[in-house]
């Protein structure tokens, strides 16, 4: 007699929103993309536009078969895991479960905690409030630093001279001092131009 085994994983993950919409940020810019926002962070970006995420025990345990299911009823195949700080949670589960569903993995990360998980996409956003790994320096796709104050200029080619010889370079402006600062990154890509500008359009749209 055989025995089939049907493999459910029991995995779970706080989990603060989850919504299908544009990535408004960085290389994939304009593309569809599904995001799972994890709560828990341990940074504590003083500008951080999220900090309802930070706690994880105010989000509720979520099976990453129910993240996955929910996910794949979308079309498209982009999945952007993000939080909070998604690294603070063992993410092997949840990627090996979205890549069986036909899943682009995608991550949203300070870099701050060791890497888990198979990523098709890396995005690192370092913080000086939390410095990120090496090897996620070294692994990362694309750098996205968020430009605060005029000595973050230098903080950015601190970790462009950290990462790979591939990895796409991006400057965006902080939310709140989008109006002082967007003027100094256009003028700073102008003279540096292996940076490009990242705006966050979902904000001037209006969409999540
Ligand atoms: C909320 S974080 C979550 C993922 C991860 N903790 C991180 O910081 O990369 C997602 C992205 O938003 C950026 N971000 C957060 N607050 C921002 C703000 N006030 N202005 C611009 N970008 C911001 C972060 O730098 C990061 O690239
Ligand atoms: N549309 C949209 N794009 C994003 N790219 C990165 C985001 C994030 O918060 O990680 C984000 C987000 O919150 N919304
Ligand atoms: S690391 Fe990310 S989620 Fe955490 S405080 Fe900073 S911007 Fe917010
Ligand atoms: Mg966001």
């Amino acid at each position: 007699m055989s025995v089939t085994t049907i493999n459910i994983s029991t995995d779970t993950l706080p989990l603060m929103e989850r919504f299908y919409t544009i990535q408004g940020e960085g290389y994939h810019q304009g593309r569809a993309a599904y995001f799972i926002r994890l709560g828990g962070c341990d940074v504590g970006c003083v500008w951080c536009d999220v900090k309802d995420s930070w706690d994880a025990d105010k989000h509720p345990q979520v099976a990453v078969s129910d993240i996955v299911t929910e996910a794949a009823a979308y079309p498209g195949r982009i999945a952007v895991v993000t939080g909070g700080e998604p690294l603070l949670h063992n993410l092997d589960a949840l990627t090996r479960s979205l890549h069986k569903q036909g899943f682009h993995t995608h991550i949203e990360t300070s870099g701050s905690s060791p890497l888990s998980g198979k990523w098709d996409w890396i995005t690192l956003s370092p913080k000086k409030f939390k410095a990120p790994l090496p090897e996620i320096c070294k692994a990362a796709h694309e750098l996205k630093v968020v430009i605060f104050n005029k000595t973050d200029f230098a903080w950015a080619e601190k970790y462009a001279a950290l990462a790979g010889k591939h990895c796409k370079l991006y400057l965006q402006p902080e939310w709140e001092r989008s109006a002082e600062m967007t003027p100094l990154i256009t003028e700073y890509i102008k003279d540096h131009p292996e940076w490009t500008m990242s705006l966050q359009i979902h904000k001037y749209i209006n969409v999540p």
